[in-house]
């Protein structure tokens, strides 16, 4: 059989990286494909760059829109990213009926419904494993091998670049600007690293995973997303104290009332698996009502662990291109007549414990004040540190940790307690997950 031939938009970190792998291993990649997998065409503004690396063995074009109107091109691989001028070329290669690959998680999270929606009617695939947490066959777990069960929540440290930041400044005691230069020299971090380290990246994977496991449209607009750049050391230090680590994790939750969609710092007990996920490692941890919780670990970011993923895609479509698209698995493992609306629930609705940090004047009754605040709001406290005040200090920190209680308690609550004549300045408040 003649080799599939495959166009490349945007050869940088992943696009080099596939370009590699593919070259490296294309012996044993026809073997389980059944034919070759051939790039026969790259398209990047960069052209010399391309030249370099690709080395004579494709051609080379500046303009992309070649690649997607090439009669003679089957798969398009887009590792542009962004949602432009990417989503124009994905659109326009589905329109010319060829598969698509992308690790674009900001395209699918934001244009993922309308994608997958044109690709189902021209039946083509559109691939996208290198999307989430990267190398980590995460989706692939998701949508076929968790199949048989009703997934009740998904919990993960899907991005490598912010938790990088976090293992660096805590057993380094570097500075947040020096690690996230570190990340961007070593090619996790986006194009746009505020999408990092605010928690957009991690936010449009987090969409992404609760539409596959749970049968709902991609609905990045509903996600509350919150990054690490309000984290303070001090608070990392009083969570190690009480027994967690803070990680930021995308969280998507089943609940009788809808679905919990929501990036945030969180704190986890350290004796957990995914509390010990270091640097640049991603990790994701699914809880489903039959296997109960699996645990998938591996590189999210860089060259060429992304580049695994790319090419498990392309493979994947290499092997199914001939098949009936009806049989094919669905885009977002549930039958596109399948889907359901269960809404995405507001942060006020969502159910979690927290960690409050609230600055005091050392008095008597204080600490009976903050106590009966949260009894009144029936929130119960599972464990409390209180400091000794410094030498000629005469503030000191109280940290408590509650049990599980609906955000709109727990922010009434702070508002009372910020109101408390002793309390100084703002309670800060961090979400704590068991997960278990
Ligand atoms: N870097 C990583 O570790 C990971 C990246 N991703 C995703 O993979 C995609 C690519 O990321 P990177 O390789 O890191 O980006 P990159 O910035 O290293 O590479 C992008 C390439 O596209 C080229 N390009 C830009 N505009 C173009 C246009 N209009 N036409 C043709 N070429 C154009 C650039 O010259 C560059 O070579 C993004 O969607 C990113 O979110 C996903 C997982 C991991
Ligand atoms: N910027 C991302 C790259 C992979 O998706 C990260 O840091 O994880
Ligand atoms: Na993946």
């Amino acid at each position: 059989m003649k080799p599939i031939k495959v166009g490349l938009l945007g050869i940088g970190t992943v696009g080099s990286g596939t370009f590699n792998v593919l070259k490296r291993n294309q012996e044993e990649i026809t073997r389980r494909a059944g034919r070759g997998i051939e790039i026969t065409m790259v398209a990047d503004l960069n052209v010399d760059r391309a030249r370099e690396l690709t080395n004579g063995e494709c051609e080379v074009v500046n303009d992309a829109n070649l690649v997607v109107n090439n009669p003679e091109i089957d798969i398009v691989i887009e590792l542009i990213g962004g949602y432009g001028i990417a989503k124009d070329l994905v659109m326009k290669a589905i329109a010319n009926g060829k598969h698509v690959v992308t690790a674009n998680k900001a395209l699918l999270a934001t244009h993922g419904n309308e994608i997958f929606k044109a690709a189902q009617d021209k039946g083509v695939m559109v691939a996208f494993e290198a999307a989430v947490a990267g190398g980590i066959p995460i989706i692939k777990a998701l949508r076929e091998g968790l199949t048989a069960n009703r997934i009740q929540w998904i919990a993960g440290i899907i991005n490598g670049t912010t938790n990088f930041i976090l293992s660096e400044m805590r057993d380094k005691g570097l500075d947040f600007d020096v690690v996230l230069k570190e990340a961007q020299r070593l090619g996790y971090a986006e194009a746009d690293p505020t999408f990092d380290i605010e928690g957009v990246d991690a936010a449009h994977k987090a969409t992404i995973m609760s539409a596959i496991a749970f049968g709902i449209p991609v609905q990045f607009d509903k996600a509350h997303v919150e990054g690490i750049t309000k984290l303070q050391a001090t608070d990392i230090r009083y969570a190690e104290q009480l027994g967690y680590r803070i990680k930021l994790l995308g969280i998507a939750r089943r609940t009788p009332n809808g679905i919990e969609l929501r990036v945030h710092p969180t704190l986890i007990p350290a004796k957990r698996l995914i509390a010990n996920v270091e640097g640049a490692m991603n990790a994701v941890l699914v809880q489903g009502d039959a296997v109960g919780a699996t645990l998938y670990y591996g590189k999210g970011a860089g060259s060429e662990p992304t580049a695994s993923a790319v090419i498990a895609d392309l493979v994947d479509i290499t092997r199914l291109a001939t098949a009936d698209p009806e049989h094919r698995v669905p885009h977002l493992a549930f039958q596109p007549d399948a889907m359901v609306d269960t809404p995405i629930l507001p942060m006020s609705e969502i159910t979690t414990s927290y960690y409050l940090r609230m600055r005091v004047s050392d008095q008597p009754g204080v600490l009976a004040d903050v106590t009966r605040i949260l009894a009144d709001s029936s929130i119960s406290i599972d464990a409390m540190l209180q400091k000794e005040p410094d030498e000629g200090e005469t503030r000191t920190d109280i940290i408590m940790l509650t049990h599980q209680t609906q955000e709109k308690n727990i922010v009434s609550a702070i508002a009372k307690i910020e109101a408390l004549p002793t309390v100084v300045g703002e309670v800060t408040k961090i979400r704590l997950e068991q997960l278990s």
